[in-house]
Parts: C-alpha cells; sequence; structure tokens
C-alpha cells in the first residue's frame, strides 16, 4: 500500500524508524520500493551523482521533473518526495508554490523537501496552503555550500546549535511534515528530535533521529568522487559493475560473446537464396 505521509507520523509516534534513500530513475526506484524502502527522495543530488556537477547549484526545475516523473513510476508504495532546486523557490512564495505545484503535478511526486528553516517559514506555508506537503532541511544544506565554504558540519557552536533549534521548531509550526538533519553532531540531532512533534530524518546526524537517509551511490559504493564520514557500505556495487564491464569488454575483445545462444537463426533455404 502507498505510504504516505501519515505513515510518516505514525512511524515517529509508534516509535518505528523510517528509512529513506534518494533514487533518481525508475529502475533504482522499483529496487528500492522492492526491498521495503519508506520513503524516496528524488534528490537535487542528481547534479552530482548523476550529471557530475560539482555541486547541486546548476541543477534546474526541468532536471528534477525529468528525473521525478521516472522514480514516480517506479515506486509503488514509497512515499515521493522531491527536491525543489537552488534558485526555484527563493525569488517569491509564488515562485515557490508554482514549482511545487509542478513537481506534484508534472512529475508525481507526494511531497516537496526545500532547504532552509526560520527563513523559509512564508514560502513553507504557501506550498502547504496549496496542499502540497512539505519537508524542511536544516543543518549543512548544500545549496549553500558558497556561503558555508564548504561540505561542512554545521551546529557545533551555541549560537548554530541553538538556530538549528529554532528552524526545526518553525518548520514545524509552518506546517512541514518532517525535516532533514544533515550533517550535525549527533548530540543536536536527539535535541531537535525531541523539540517537534514532526519526525526527523537525518543524514549525518547519528542514530536519534526518527529515521535515515543515504544518496544511493553512496551506500552501494557507486560514488568515489569524495565518501563522508557518515556513508557505510552496504553493498560493493561499485566494484561489481566495474568488473562486469571489464568481462565484457574481455568477451567482446576475444570473439566468446555473443555465442550462438545470444543470436537469432534464419533458414539456411533463405541465405541460399541472397547468395
Ligand atoms: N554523493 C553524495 N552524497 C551526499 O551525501 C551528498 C551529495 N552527493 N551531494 C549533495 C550533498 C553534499 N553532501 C556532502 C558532501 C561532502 C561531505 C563531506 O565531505 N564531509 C566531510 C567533512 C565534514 C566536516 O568535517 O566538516 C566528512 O568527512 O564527512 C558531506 C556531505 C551531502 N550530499
Ligand atoms: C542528501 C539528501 C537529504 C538530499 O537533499 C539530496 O540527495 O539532494
Ligand atoms: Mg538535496
Amino acid at each position: 500500500m502507498k505510504k504516505t505521509i501519515a505513515t510518516f507520523q505514525q512511524m515517529k509516534d509508534e516509535g518505528a524508524r523510517i528509512s529513506m534513500l534518494t533514487a533518481y530513475d525508475y529502475s533504482t526506484a522499483r529496487l528500492e520500493d522492492e526491498a521495503g524502502i519508506d520513503g524516496i527522495l528524488v534528490g537535487d543530488s542528481l547534479g552530482m551523482v548523476m550529471l557530475g556537477y560539482d555541486d547541486t547549484l546548476p541543477v534546474t526545475m526541468d532536471d528534477m521533473i525529468h528525473h521525478t516523473r521516472a522514480v514516480s513510476r517506479g515506486a509503488k508504495d514509497a512515499l515521493v518526495v522531491a527536491d525543489l532546486p537552488y534558485m526555484s523557490y527563493h525569488l517569491s512564495t509564488m515562485q515557490a508554490v508554482e514549482n511545487a505545484g509542478r513537481l506534484v503535478k508534472e512529475g508525481g511526486a507526494q511531497a516537496v523537501k526545500l532547504e532552509g528553516g526560520a527563513a523559509f517559514v512564508d514560502e513553507v506555508r504557501a506550498i502547504t496552503r496549496a496542499s502540497v506537503p512539505v519537508m524542511g532541511h536544516i543543518g549543512m544544506t548544500p545549496q549553500s555550500v558558497n556561503a558555508f565554504g564548504g561540505f561542512k558540519v554545521q551546529g557545533k557552536s551555541e549560537a548554530v546549535a541553538r538556530q538549528i533549534i529554532d528552524d526545526a521548531r518553525a518548520l514545524e509550526e509552518a506546517g512541514a511534515f518532517s525535516i532533514v538533519l544533515e550533517c550535525v553532531p549527533a548530540k543536536l540531532a536527539e535535541l531537535v528530535t525531541k523539540a517537534v512533534s514532526i519526525p526527523t530524518i537525518g543524514i549525518g546526524a547519528g542514530a536519534g533521529c526518527d529515521g535515515q537517509i543515504l544518496v544511493y551511490q553512496d551506500m552501494l559504493g557507486m560514488y568515489s568522487n569524495f565518501t563522508p564520514k557518515f556513508v557505510r557500505t552496504f553493498a560493493d556495487v561499485g566494484a561489481s559493475m566495474r568488473e562486469g564491464f571489464a568481462s565484457y569488454i574481455a568477451a567482446v575483445q576475444d570473439g566468446s560473446f555473443p555465442a550462438a545462444e545470444h543470436t537469432f537463426a534464419i533458414s539456411d533455404d533463405v541465405i541460399e537464396k541472397l547468395y
């Protein structure tokens, strides 16, 4: 059965941990869904892991819609959340609602995510008012990479830690259904999780969150540009792929592929006539 934002809230209330992963295409979404994932995020991280940019800033609404449509078709049960990319919700609440609406209407997402806390409560309220559920995202928000001076842990000082707690409360008050906590100290994430009644989903935020999310290429060993400290390789699919590609290349080179069983037959009569 399709999971909803009510399923997420019920899981927090019952103390069941929520599992999320990113996906950017139909086949991967299908595999994650079959494995029983609760939620799939079509992250703007697709700019890095799918498109090869150095950060998420160049990702467009058209990129997001293209990938969200594919994921929506593969996610039978999982809740599909799509990221609002950089500059798609920063100009006005009107722009935010319009683009959130496109991710639902054209992409087939059930919810959207935006980066920001107290500074974006007007956008969260406006999108929620249009009946699109919003996931907040605070801590190390990658769209602010230039403002942070790199992908750096946030919330180690009292001032920033306090801001993160205030941001979480502001998001809940504005109607967000859930909050991603990225790259914040584990004990701060625990405090935030207790400070709000909506589920927190952590990435590099420790086990005290209500759920976890990872970029799937990271947990399958498929992306080697960097490996954040918070990543565990659950299966080395990257190594399997490299081996598979290498044996294909070798088989083509030595002529062992394709073999007879991979070919289509034609009657000798027909062939004779062609000579
Ligand atoms: N493949 C991938 N995985 C991600 O988790 C991810 C993306 N891409 N793209 C968007 C953002 C960027 N993220 C990142 C990127 C780098 C670090 C990183 O290198 N962190 C270091 C140092 C942190 C510090 O000490 O301040 C680490 O060791 O984890 C963390 C998160 C998380 N998101
Ligand atoms: C890492 C998650 C939370 C994200 O925002 C993304 O994949 O874009
Ligand atoms: Mg993102």
